[in-house]
């Protein structure tokens, strides 16, 4: 059985105002419902662009993104309540305990105060932040920062998740706790699409990838079948066979 398409992209290009040249440039893509979608490349290639334009934070230059679910496609409206995002910058006060973050961004969308405080102390115990809940932010570690980044965006439990390097920074303890729970939302169904340098942990975790270079797609597919039509045993060397050794400065 075929998989339903969850997100078309379709002929997306990308040119700042500010700039000469595109930053994306004719990029077509179709995302599967509940997949987990590795958006790939090296800097400067266009990745976290892409994202703000499929969570409507930035409009193309032209071409289209439509959503569908259950079949039918969604209008902008609906979209923005099925959909989360975990930026790259941390999207928190820190001046705020992660309890009372949470209570402000749940708030903005809406969700019941009853729901509010069983969805918040849920996500609190399992990314380990139930002992440090009262504390202010600004004062946590990296690790622990990653983690209610992850959790503000993921509060109104979307059906569709981007997140833009959502492991940056981290040491191998919340690495670990940030990927066991995005796999676990993934196996109930929520459709994930994120951006990542490091290429072990996106091998591990991704069914899907688009490898992106200078704003245009230079692979997509499934990964262990790019892997062995490219020859190659692993994400990191398909990486450096098509996008080279040079540096992106
Ligand atoms: N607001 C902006 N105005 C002008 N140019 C921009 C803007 N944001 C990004 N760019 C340019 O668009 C291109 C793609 O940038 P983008 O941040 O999307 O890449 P990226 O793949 O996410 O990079 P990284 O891996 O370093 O985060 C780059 O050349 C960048 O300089």
């Amino acid at each position: 059985m075929e998989i339903p398409v969850c997100i078309e992209i379709q002929s997306v290009s990308k040119r700042y105002k500010s700039s000469q040249e595109n930053s994306l440039t004719d990029v077509s893509i179709d995302i599967a419902c509940a997949d987990v979608f590795g958006l790939l490349g090296p800097n400067g290639a266009g990745k976290t662009t892409l994202i703000s334009i499929l969570c409507g934070i930035i409009p193309p230059t032209s071409g289209q993104v439509h959503y569908y679910m259950n079949g039918s496609q969604i209008s902008d409206a609906k979209r923005k309540s099925k959909i989360g995002f975990v930026p790259q910058e941390y999207a928190f006060y820190q001046e705020l305990t992660p309890r009372q973050n949470l209570d402000y961004f749940g708030a903005m969308y809406n969700i019941s105060k009853k729901r509010l405080e069983v969805r918040r102390e849920e996500l609190l115990e399992i990314l380990g932040l139930a002992k440090s809940a009262d504390k202010k932010v600004g004062t946590f570690s990296g690790g622990m920062k990653r983690r209610i980044n992850l959790a503000i965006g993921i509060i109104h439990e979307p059906e569709i998740l981007f997140l833009d390097e959502p492991t940056v920074g981290v040491d191998v303890q919340s690495r670990n706790a940030i990927i066991r729970y995005l796999q676990l939302i993934n196996e109930s169904g929520t459709t994930i699409i994120y951006t990542s340098h490091h290429m072990s942990e996106a091998e591990e975790f991704c069914k899907h990838i688009a490898l992106i270079d200078h704003g245009k797609v230079i692979a997509k597919g499934e990964l262990e079948g790019l892997k062995a039509a490219n020859h190659v045993s692993s994400l990191q060397s398909l990486f450096i066979n098509l996008t080279g050794e040079e540096y992106r400065d």
